[in-house]
């Protein structure tokens, strides 16, 4: 029978497929999966009996029109090369590994490819999962890897030239946004009588808020700045220092993500 493959059950990998399996977009006897640390896969057998484990790629390989690939950036070629023998005729294979083009990898396999950048908030069902396809992937190829990156967040499909940017936007920025939070929570705690736990209690309820007035209420961001910041007041005093201090630093994060990305596409040209 032929089946959806997975290899891969990592941080992301681990999120993603149960995502899947809970949002019921894929019944757990569709799916195969196979791992380098078979362990990890306990609890997921538990849960969804039905799953199967391969325990060779090529095993799973030979056994899925379809492959989603989770391991790390630095492995994705050579598993390809271990597999690539195995594949069923038309395979199409989807990726995640950050810095690796659809040339780097069409110098280990010219088949149908789809690169998508997950985030970590899919883990609530919220973000955005972006999504790049070679040439070749068909209309069915592309509604199927929206169906299933659909079950988890939204999907956004988009050039490979602008991935690296908006890697930033959708896939980093979970790290990025708790950062400032922390950073914002550790200033406020700087110069009051507070602790650290209260200052970021009281800054993540009240990001938790404001994202909830973007969302549920459709206040636009500049909604909310003209409603909290007076006229005279004390806000529009802070916010000048964000206008002035801000745009710097987010150029210099853009530029050095993405010089990192040209590091990352040099070390896979192995
Ligand atoms: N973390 C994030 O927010 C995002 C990550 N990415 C990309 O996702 C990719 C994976 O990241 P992440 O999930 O954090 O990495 P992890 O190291 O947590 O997961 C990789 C998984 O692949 C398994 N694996 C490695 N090699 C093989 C192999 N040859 N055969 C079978 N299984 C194998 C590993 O096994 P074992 O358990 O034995 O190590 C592990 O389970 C990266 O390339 C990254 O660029 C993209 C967007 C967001
Ligand atoms: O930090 C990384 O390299 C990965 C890719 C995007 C998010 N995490």
């Amino acid at each position: 029978m032929e089946k959806i493959g997975f290899i891969g059950y990592g941080s992301m990998g681990s999120m993603i497929i149960n995502g899947i399996l809970s949002s019921k977009v894929l019944h757990p006897e569709e799916v195969i999966i196979a791992t380098r640390t078979e362990s990890k896969l306990e609890n997921l057998k538990k849960k969804y009996p039905e799953v199967e484990i391969a325990h060779k790629n090529i095993d799973l390989a030979q056994k899925c029109p379809k492959i989603f690939i989770f391991v790390d950036t630095g492995d994705l070629k050579g598993l390809i090369r271990e597999i690539n023998n195995f594949f069923m005729k038309d395979v199409h294979i989807i990726y995640i590994s950050a810095g690796l083009s659809f040339e780097d990898v069409a110098t280990v396999f010219s088949g149908k490819t789809s690169k998508v950048i997950p985030t970590i908030t899919s883990k609530v069902g919220e973000g955005v999962s972006l999504v790049c396809h070679s040439p070749d992937v068909n209309p069915k190829d592309v509604e199927f890897v929206d169906k299933i990156f659909g079950a988890i967040g939204d999907v956004k499909v988009i050039n490979e030239e602008d991935l690296e940017a908006a890697t930033n936007l959708t896939s980093c920025s979970p790290a990025f946004l708790a950062l400032i939070l922390m950073k914002f929570a550790e200033a406020g705690s700087r110069i009051s009588g507070f602790s650290m736990q209260e200052t970021e209690e009281m800054v993540i309820k009240t990001f938790y808020g404001t994202s909830k007035l973007l969302y549920e209420e459709n206040m636009g961001v500049e909604d909310i700045i003209s409603r909290v910041a007076t006229p005279g007041g004390i806000t529009e005093e802070g916010l000048k220092v964000l206008k002035r201090d801000l745009p710097p630093v987010f150029d210099e994060l853009f530029k050095t993500t993405i010089g990192k990305h040209e590091v990352l596409k040099k070390n896979s040209k192995s």
